[in-house]
């Protein structure tokens, strides 16, 4: 437990004294990946000690693998009034997975470690110590909706085809060393690859449609910064299913440059209906991922939930 550091900032805690961090103290759990691409311990220290220096009983958790921050999340004796996540959006993936079955549910609040930090761009969420600081202590929150693939949760996107097998095949080290321009090498790689058929899309109870690769996306952004659906927001419920019809290697040269000047939305061969539930089948398996992690393959069923959890906001 770090307990010692409030004495470094008298004034900050007389500010705060009569605001959110006013006794009864919080408990803020902070989980950090340290094999996050953008992991700060620097940043991590500096957000604890200002936490604690204004008055919050701060733990501090580094991981030694992946799945604790579910884990840690899942226990329903975590005596948190906030987690504070310190990574991407994979590590805040576990998160949401973890507080799914918890019966009382901390805040989440986000230190943006990660490579993409797709959430953290959605939600204009700071990435420097006194903002993140400022943030959490002043504690404003806004629901976070989220979709479950096949009964699990993402909070950004599942999707179905090329992009999804770049996901699968980037290799680790080299997204630590490039960060995104690993996908960016992974993609040229892979678009010369004999691709699967074609998915077979079901929207609720309407007629199958064929697509090449289907995204369900919670969230505006996409793959950093860009603008997917701009009808989607991860505050707001709703799910989008966003069809992309073609993937041979030109289409998705046109699709990504598209994607890059923030025009994919309106871009020839992109359909976009709002969704409820989504069934994406396919004769031999194609690949899936959520939240820009690896989740197997189709057949994937898609919903969207509707018990949102609460996420601190500038
Ligand atoms: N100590 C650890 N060792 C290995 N893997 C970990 C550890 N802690 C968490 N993970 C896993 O690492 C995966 C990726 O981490 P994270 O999302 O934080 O960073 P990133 O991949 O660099 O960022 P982004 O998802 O924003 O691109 C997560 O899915 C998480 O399950």
């Amino acid at each position: 437990m770090r307990r010692t550091t409030m004495q470094r900032s008298a004034a900050l805690r007389a500010d705060w004294a009569d605001g959110p961090l006013a006794p009864p103290r919080r408990r803020i759990l902070l989980m950090a990946n340290p094999t996050a691409g953008g992991f700060r311990a620097k940043v991590l220290e500096a957000v604890a000690a200002g936490l604690e220096a204004a008055g919050a009983e701060v733990e501090v958790r580094l991981t030694k693998r992946a799945g604790e921050i579910r884990e840690v999340c899942a226990d329903v004796t975590l005596a948190a009034d906030t987690v504070v996540i310190g990574g991407g959006d994979g590590s805040l993936n576990e998160a949401l997975r973890g507080l799914q079955t918890c019966p009382v549910r901390p805040k989440l609040a986000i230190i943006p470690f990660g490579t993409a930090n797709v959430l953290a761009h959605e939600l204009g969420l700071p990435f420097k110590a006194d903002r993140i600081i400022a943030m959490i202590a002043a504690g404003r929150s806004k629901p976070l909706y989220y979709g479950l693939a096949n009964g699990v949760p993402f909070v950004l996107m599942a999707s179905i085809g090329f992009d999804a097998d770049v996901v699968h095949h980037v290799p680790l080290d080299l997204k630590r060393q490039l960060g995104k321009l690993a996908y960016v090498w992974s993609a040229l790689k892979r678009s010369f690859k004999r691709r699967p058929g074609p998915l077979t899309v079901t929207v609720g109870t309407e007629t199958p449609r064929t697509c090449r690769l289907a995204v369900l996306t919670n969230s505006e952004r996409y793959g950093g910064t860009f603008r997917l659906c701009p009808a989607a927001h991860a505050t707001q419920p709703g799910l989008h299913l966003v069809m992309l019809t073609s993937d041979s290697p030109l289409a998705l040269m046109r699709f990504g440059l598209a994607l890059v000047m923030n025009r994919i939305a309106h871009a020839h061969g992109v359909i976009t209906v709002p969704v409820e539930t989504v069934t994406v089948t396919s004769e031999e398996p194609v690949a899936c991922q959520i939240d820009g992690d690896p989740f197997g393959a189709t057949p994937v069923t898609v919903t969207a939930a509707h018990d949102p959890a609460r996420i601190i906001v500038p």
